[in-house]
């Protein structure tokens, strides 16, 4: 006998309509990615969940390995690491399509988990996100704190420290000098004195959590990779970490920041250090009075910036060009003609010269070419869905422009592994930002603000070392047997200490 149920047509009915409308979703979502995937730029395939991870955690540093990648899959490649889109940008065409055509499109930044936490919640200039918080930091960096006249009254301060680095040095002809140790110390120290005036008790404290914090930020949070799981930040550890080390620094800072207002009336303008600097602005009428005053906290931020984003980078340069002139015994001997006729005469060196130094600007310049202290400049991300090179980028998008791959690309310098710097003679490239081929302090409206304060505390050292030693490796280790190993980090360090010694030639 057949089973009859009245409504069993009815079910059948309802059954196959829901199976249709959930057959139909699914092609329409297919239909969508399949578009979405044919408007995104290259990238290898994705897997569930994890995306690309996959290919870009390897044991090569990330702007290695992405150079690898990018050599397969083109200048402007889309990856998804996790849940968030990433564009790697390899070329300068790219770079200038992100960085200029669409600058306004692509300065911002993203909200990473441990940025945010050491910056006061992103309020600073580096990781501030763009708009009007952002400007008014950035006008009173370049206006006031960073300006050609800032930086030429800090001058005492650098002549002074450089000159006890050459008698540190003196004393130890003949033995090995660990320069590492020396140059780093060097520059948190002219750092320090041009943020806080006299030498801080704090001085070893802060710098060594200043080292630490940096070297969190170089590592990639899962928890940033997946921002719609709340509870991953929780879990972090480095998070955990971080957050001690900003309460170390905040607490160093604020006694800092309590010790100038107490004595702020005394300071006359020659000696203003940053700090005195940023309490006047913060008391001037504008500031105090207006919606959005200057706090205790984006001073704090402010000085946290100039340390992480100027001393690292500049002590990288110095070394990367001394272990390249190493390596390149003809460099070095080229540089220290120079160096030694430019201030032979007066019999010491100091800065009213260094404008004369034209081959050691070009050393420079070749060393950031080839190690540039940020190879990834620091990460943007786009405001909006935008159109580049014919693809779509979506909005909320991470950017990471690959400098030091660009830097190297065979097809925009000639026997780019070589270190080179005659090929800057007679050439107009400049790191101002405008030739893309070569961007180590970045370009656009993000571009670094620090290019004039920077310098001088490269050239200065190297002017020093060049024109007072020779400089042999230890162990009669051979020249070009130098290792020239990079560690992992947000700046481009020297794996190995570099580890030399002096001879005498000016005393
Ligand atoms: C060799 C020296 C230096 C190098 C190679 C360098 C490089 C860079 C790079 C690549 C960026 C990111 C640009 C971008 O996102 O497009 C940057 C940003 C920045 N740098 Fe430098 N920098 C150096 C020295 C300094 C110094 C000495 C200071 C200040 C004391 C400084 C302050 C900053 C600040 C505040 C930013 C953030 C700008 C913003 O987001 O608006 N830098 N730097």
């Amino acid at each position: 006998m057949e089973l009859y149920h009245p409504f069993s047509n009815i079910i059948i009915f309802i059954v196959s309509f829901l199976f249709l409308l959930v057959l139909l979703k699914i092609v329409k979502r297919w239909s969508y990615n399949n578009s979405m995937i044919n408007l995104l730029p290259p990238g290898p395939w994705t897997l569930p969940l994890i995306g690309n991870i996959h290919q870009v955690i390897s044991r090569s540093l990330p702007h290695h390995r992405f150079k690898i990648l990018a050599d397969k899959y083109g200048p402007l490649m889309h990856l998804k690491l996790g849940e968030v889109p990433y564009l790697i940008v390899t070329s300068p065409t790219m770079a200038k399509e992100i960085m200029k055509t669409h600058d306004l499109n692509f300065c911002d930044r993203p909200n990473l988990l441990l940025s945010t936490i050491f910056t006061y919640n992103a309020t600073d200039i580096v990781f501030s996100t763009y708009g009007e918080h952002w400007r008014k930091l950035r006008k009173i960096c370049v206006e006031q704190l960073l300006s050609v006249k800032r930086v030429e009254s800090f001058r005492f301060i650098r002549e002074e420290e450089v000159s006890d680095l050459v008698k540190s040095i003196f004393v130890s002809e003949g033995l090995i000098v660990n320069l590492t140790q020396k140059i780093s110390s060097l520059t948190y120290g002219i750092v320090a004195r041009t943020a806080f005036g006299k030498k801080s008790k704090h001085q070893q404290a802060f710098k060594s959590a200043i080292e630490q914090v940096l070297s969190l930020l170089g590592g990639i949070c899962i928890s940033d990779l997946y921002p719609s799981i709340k509870i991953l930040p929780k879990m972090s550890r480095a998070k955990t970490k971080l957050e001690k080390l900003h309460r170390q620094l905040d607490m160093i800072l604020q006694d800092i920041i309590d010790g100038h207002k107490s004595s702020h009336s005394e300071v006359c303008k020659d000696e203003e250090d940053l700090v005195d600097a940023l309490i006047k602005i913060q008391q001037e009428n504008d500031y105090s009075q207006s919606q959005n005053p200057l706090t205790d906290d984006n001073i704090k931020s402010i000085i946290q910036d100039m340390f992480a984003a100027g001393s690292e980078t500049s002590s990288g340069v110095v070394l990367w060009a001394i272990s390249e002139m190493i390596k390149n015994p003809k460099v070095m001997e080229a540089a220290q003609v120079e160096v030694r006729r430019v201030f032979d005469k007066k019999g010491y060196v100091d800065e009213t010269e260094l404008h004369q130094l034209i081959y050691l600007r070009n050393v420079i310049k070749e060393t950031l070419r080839l190690h540039p202290s940020v190879p990834l400049l620091v990460p943007r991300e786009s405001r909006e869905k935008c159109q580049v090179n014919g693809y779509e980028i979506p909005a909320k998008t991470r950017i990471v422009v690959n400098v030091w791959a660009i830097g190297r690309d065979q097809r925009y310098w000639v026997e780019a592994e070589s270190f080179k710097p005659s090929r800057f003679v007679n050439n107009p490239i400049d790191f101002k930002g405008t030739n893309f081929e070569y961007i180590p302090f970045g370009a656009g409206r993000r571009i670094c603000p620090g290019i004039a304060f920077g310098l001088p505390n490269i050239e200065l050292p190297l002017a020093q070392l060049l024109y007072h030693f020779d400089w042999k490796l230890p162990n009669k280790m051979k020249n070009e047997d130098l290792d020239m190993t990079e560690s992992f980090g947000i700046t481009l360090r020297r794996k190995n200490d570099l580890c030399l010694i002096p001879f005498t030639r000016r005393p």
